[in-house]
């Protein structure tokens, strides 16, 4: 038990799907595990453990923002033992050729700008990028399911409503470097993963497109999540 998650301390299993909703998070446990129980309820950050395929698997809900999910991803990591963390997110497409409800794998992340992003400043300036094996593993899982999919550059916000408005000159600066899409957890992912010497990877469906203006309905997003989910379970028993 840790002050927010009731779970025993075997609870989890050693690879851990992170989802920033707990509709997500059950969703997944309900649709894809075996015999799933509920290990968390507190705050409903719902954390659920199953098997797949044989392999003891866990899904955790995070919340919204680097302070929720480092709360969860660190009382993870600190107390209940998992090694491999694997965010199934979803993010804003800031390019074209990350087609709405297309899969973004992050590669690399940096801040969005100077000021946001506050966990940047806490954790080593190296470890901003995933593990390498679980990066390949998933690319080439993609291409054998046929599931549409892009790494690349990423940047992370602490802000979802920005002063200067929700369109893409806001980011301009991300797209000038390259950057393919925006979250607001990948950057504390992969950090404390690095903190902790743990392996994570980041892979988030484009539910809208900052730069074509097109967006995804909440109705359809568990659907949605199906070929993620697929993926960062087949990348999760590779492991
Ligand atoms: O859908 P999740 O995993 O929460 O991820 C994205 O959605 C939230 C914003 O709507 C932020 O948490 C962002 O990173
Ligand atoms: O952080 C996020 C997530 C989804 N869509 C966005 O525009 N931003």
């Amino acid at each position: 038990m840790t002050p927010h998650n009731e779970a025993e301390r075997d609870d989890y299993a050693g690879t851990v799907l992170l989802a920033g909703d707990p509709q997500r998070a059950r969703w997944i446990a309900e649709t894809f595990l075996e015999a799933p129980r509920c290990v968390n309820r507190r705050r409903e950050a719902l954390g659920f453990t199953g098997t797949f395929r044989g392999s003891s698997i866990s899904v955790q809900t995070t919340g919204i923002g680097a302070s929720s999910f480092l709360i969860y991803t660190h009382e993870l990591l600190d107390h209940f033992g998992p090694r491999t963390l694997i965010r199934i997110g979803t993010c804003g497409g800031l390019t074209g050729a990350a087609a709405l409800r297309s899969l973004v794998i992050s590669s690399e992340v940096r801040g969005e700008d100077a000021v946001s992003g506050q966990v940047f400043g806490l954790y080593d300036a190296r470890d901003c990028r995933p593990d390498p094996d679980l990066l390949r593993r998933a690319l080439e899982k993609a291409g054998e399911l046929g599931i549409a999919c892009r790494a690349g550059l990423t940047v992370c916000s602490d802000v979802f409503y920005h002063p200067r408005g929700s369109g893409i000159s806001r980011f301009a600066a991300a797209q000038a470097a390259g950057a393919i899409a925006v979250d607001m957890e990948t950057s504390a992912l992969y950090r404390i993963a690095g903190h902790f010497g743990a392996r994570a990877l980041s892979i988030c469906t484009v539910v809208d497109n900052i730069a074509t203006g097109e967006e995804t309905d909440y109705a359809e997003r568990q659907a949605l999540f199906t070929d993620m989910t697929r993926l960062a379970l087949e990348v999760a028993c590779a492991s």
